[in-house]
């Protein structure tokens, strides 16, 4: 099944609204016209609406870095799925590995929110991927499965058609260690394979499945070659516009 390609941009806590524009606006102009793939940019909350009228009549794609689940209520501090949908934004990353780490986030509670996206029709970017020690233990598999297991526990095929996943070893954020195409394409072919299981062989095959962790525009082809890579998610080379615009340009 083809699988429209996805490169994706998370900005982490990084732009000011006039640095978040000023980029907005370079990628507007260098993408026009790349109808084979998907461009998504995921600024920080407070650039989301400016940054939504810039890239709003573009072919570039909305998307936050996070949310709760609840669509309104006494939560200081936090952003609903509505809010979101509000500003433009059509995707929404969920349990990213600084989110899980840093804080605290458990697949109980990603749960919740990928079905509040869902919900809601935005799309979840469920994030997933061992540390160096699991890795090194050779837990990957069993550490990758869990995740999802946990992410999309009482979820329904039906309501996954717009799911995409991201495998993001940690060891390979913000470090300049990549996994290597195989190394990545290993784990890829073993989720698509486990949400097969889950979800059936067709659905799998259309779901998109993301690599993230220090891709560049040095490794970005051999990455993007591999048969289950279906897209990047993109870190500290998203935040400059020469950069993202060659991850975006991959050849392959
Ligand atoms: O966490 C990441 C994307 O979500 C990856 O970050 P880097 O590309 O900076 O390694």
């Amino acid at each position: 099944m083809e699988r429209l390609p996805l490169i994706a941009g998370n900005w982490k806590m990084y732009k000011t609204v006039a640095e978040a524009l000023d980029l907005a606006q370079g990628l507007a102009k260098e993408c026009q016209g790349l109808g084979d793939r998907e461009v998504l940019i995921c600024p920080p909350f407070t650039a989301l609406k400016p940054v939504s009228e810039v890239v709003s009549n573009t072919s570039i794609q909305l998307g936050a870095q996070n949310c709760y689940y609840e669509d309104q209520g006494a939560f200081t501090g936090e952003i609903s799925p509505l809010m979101l949908k509000d500003v433009g934004c059509r995707y929404v990353i969920l349990g990213h590995s600084e989110r899980r780490h840093i804080f605290g986030e458990t697949d109980e509670l990603i749960n919740k929110k990928v079905a509040a996206v869902i919900r809601h029709g935005l799309r979840p970017i469920l994030c997933v991927g061992e540390r160096l020690e699991e890795r090194e233990s050779g837990e990957t598999f069993q550490v990758v499965k869990t995740q999802i297991d946990g992410g999309l526990a009482g979820l329904e095929g039906k309501d996954l058609k717009d799911l995409v996943i991201a495998y993001e070893p940690v060891w390979a954020i913000g470090t300049g260690k990549t996994a290597t195409p195989d190394q990545a394409q290993e784990v890829h072919a073993f989720i698509r394979n486990h949400l097969g299981e889950l979800f059936g062989d067709t659905l799998a095959k259309g779901l998109r499945i993301l690599y993230g962790g220090s891709v560049k525009p040095d490794n970005i082809d051999s990455l993007m070659a591999q048969d289950d890579i279906d897209g990047v998610l993109v870190g500290g080379a998203s935040l400059k516009l020469e950069s993202f615009v060659r991850i975006v340009k991959y050849q392959g």
